[in-house]
């Protein structure tokens, strides 16, 4: 009896708050399609929190999601795999959507059109970076280039390292992923065939790409240097994505609370600087007189006169170490994964395999190719382009921010409202794909209907990618080494790998494994 009194209590109690849920978010749905001058007065008189209600300077019309009281749209924000939700709302809402994650509007873009309107006609406008408390506890206070917000400052910064990286990989890029390439085959050919997860050695080859570029220093894949700063960098970037920590940017008063896995970021990041700081401290001591790498490269050119006021503009140490952290993350898991997810597809079609290595034998006749060897290689290149396009591996690049107010395909976007460019979305859209979640990389071969503007992997405008250049050139010659070299099989005809994989800030596969079998020469 005192059970079946609380069931039915508890029952009426969710009954009246599941009303309250589907009233409030029916009339808040209600208003987000009316037409100017939405009245708030329409709504119950909620405390602050309860009621975040859309910015009335939002366009009203700007499509969306209906939203819960208090939680908005971030149902939404929580779901697995994220970009092929957004993609999956881009079919119903459109190109352009807005969504609400506690006092915070983002809009969500999933064309090339509309992404390129905002990024690069109007990358002025779009250039920010949102704020956000987590990611200025990870930024070293919001000074990293990724994260840190656009300004003079910033751009400084950004032009410096960006000419660092000229100079320092003008003469050297080619012969250090070449080095990590030949030293990648080696791996490959201790392993015998026994079926391994090659995500690791991956992770090693493009990391020491980066760690021979910014220091001079490469590690062997059990070393525990390398261990430990992967290690760090890895919780990093899993603890930082995950729901526990990000719910403290949209509900500071969470701040106050204890939190830890927000304790064991912090402790993370501390590691990971005290490890930066060596390998900085290191070239210090020799003065960056022996040149070559970018640390050095920096040192000796760390200032700029900025183009605007004529003054000079010098990199602080914090910047030139949060440029380390840029480079390390930015350029290891994205190499990486773009690499599984190339060798997992052509675990699914063998005949491509087969068709890039015939390619490659008859053009280079058993030589292993140069970078300016591309335009002989069309069908590697398009294997590399439709391989960028189904697999965007930041599908959601990084968030931008409205730096005042502007507008994208005719929507009014009030300044500080959050915009995310959803790569994965644009690289599926139907009206610019033919049957876009097919692996085809014929569609880049001439005549094959492929479109390289709307191909927007690296983002673009005064946010692209700071690293495409370095990128470009890795897949290239990693694939090209690999494919030349070896035939990948699958461990059985049964076990082939997901191709949905798992999306984090890095679009991943899930772990699998290849038998590697040397070609024949
Ligand atoms: C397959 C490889 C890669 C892909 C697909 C990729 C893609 C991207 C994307 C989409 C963004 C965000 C752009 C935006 O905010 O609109 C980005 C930013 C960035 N990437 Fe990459 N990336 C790759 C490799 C690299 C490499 C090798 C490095 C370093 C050597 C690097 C360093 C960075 C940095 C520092 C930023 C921040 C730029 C800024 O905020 O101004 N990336 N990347």
């Amino acid at each position: 009896m005192y059970v079946s009194v609380l069931t039915a209590g508890t029952a009426a109690l969710l009954f009246t708050v599941w009303k309250l849920i589907v009233h409030l978010s029916a009339q808040r749905h209600r208003q987000t399609h009316l037409g100017g001058g939405q009245s708030t007065a329409a709504v119950p008189k909620l405390p602050h929190t309860l009621s975040h209600l859309p910015p009335p300077s939002l366009s009203p019309s700007l499509p969306g999601p209906p939203t819960l009281p208090l939680l908005g749209n971030m149902l939404d924000l929580t779901r697995d795999h994220l970009p092929i939700h957004l993609t999956t709302l881009a079919r119903r809402y459109g190109n352009i959507y807005r969504l609400y994650c506690g006092s915070t509007t983002m809009v969500i873009l999933n064309s090339s059109e509309v992404i390129r309107e905002a990024l690069v006609k109007k990358w002025s406008d779009f250039a920010g970076r949102p704020p956000s408390y987590t990611g200025g506890k990870v930024s070293g206070g919001g000074w990293s280039i990724s994260l840190g917000d656009y300004s003079k400052g910033w751009k400084a910064h950004r032009r410096i390292v960006h000419s660092a990286l000229h100079r320092c990989t003008a003469d050297s890029l080619h012969s250090v992923i070449e080095k990590q390439a030949l030293h990648l085959k080696q791996v490959l050919l201790d392993y015998r065939e026994r079926p391994v997860d090659l995500s690791e050695d991956f992770t090693v080859a493009a990391s020491n790409v980066i760690t021979t570029l910014a220091f001079g220093k490469s590690y062997e894949k059990s070393s525990a240097e390398l261990q430990n700063l992967h290690g760090c960098l890895n919780e990093i970037v899993s603890l930082w994505g995950s729901p526990w920590i990000s719910v403290l940017d949209s509900f500071p008063l969470l701040r106050r609370l204890p939190n830890p896995p927000f304790s064991r970021l912090m402790k993370e990041v501390a590691r990971r600087d005290e490890l930066i700081r060596d390998h900085l401290d290191e070239v210090k001591k020799g003065g960056g007189k022996e040149g070559g790498t970018l640390t050095a490269s920096l040192l000796q050119h760390l200032e700029e006169t900025s183009e605007e006021t004529a003054q000079k503009i010098t990199l602080t140490d914090t910047q030139m170490h949060m440029t380390t952290v840029d480079l390390l993350i930015g350029g290891t898991e994205t190499t990486a994964a773009w690499l599984s997810w190339t060798v997992a597809f052509l675990l699914h079609r063998p005949e491509v395999q087969t068709a890039v290595y015939e390619e490659l034998f008859s053009v280079l006749k058993g030589q292993y190719p140069q970078y300016s060897d591309r335009h002989r290689l069309p069908y590697l290149c398009a294997l590399i382009n439709e391989m960028l396009r189904l697999r965007p591996v930041a599908p959601l690049a990084v968030p931008h921010k409205a730096k005042r107010n502007s507008s994208i395909a005719g929507y009014f976007i009030p300044e500080n409202t959050v915009v995310i460019p959803n790569l994965f979305g644009a690289h599926h859209d139907p009206e610019v794909w033919t049957d876009p979640y097919s692996f085809r990389p014929e569609r880049f071969l001439e005549g094959g209907g492929g479109s390289l503007r709307a191909l927007m992997p690296f983002g673009g405008g005064a946010r692209l990618c700071l690293g495409e250049t370095i990128a470009k050139v890795e897949l290239f010659l990693f694939t090209a080494y690999l494919l030349r070299d070896f035939q990948f099989l699958p461990e059985s005809p049964e076990e082939l790998p997901d191709l949905r994989g798992v999306a984090t800030v890095v679009l991943k596969t899930k772990p699998y494994r290849v038998i590697v079998r040397p070609r024949a020469q």
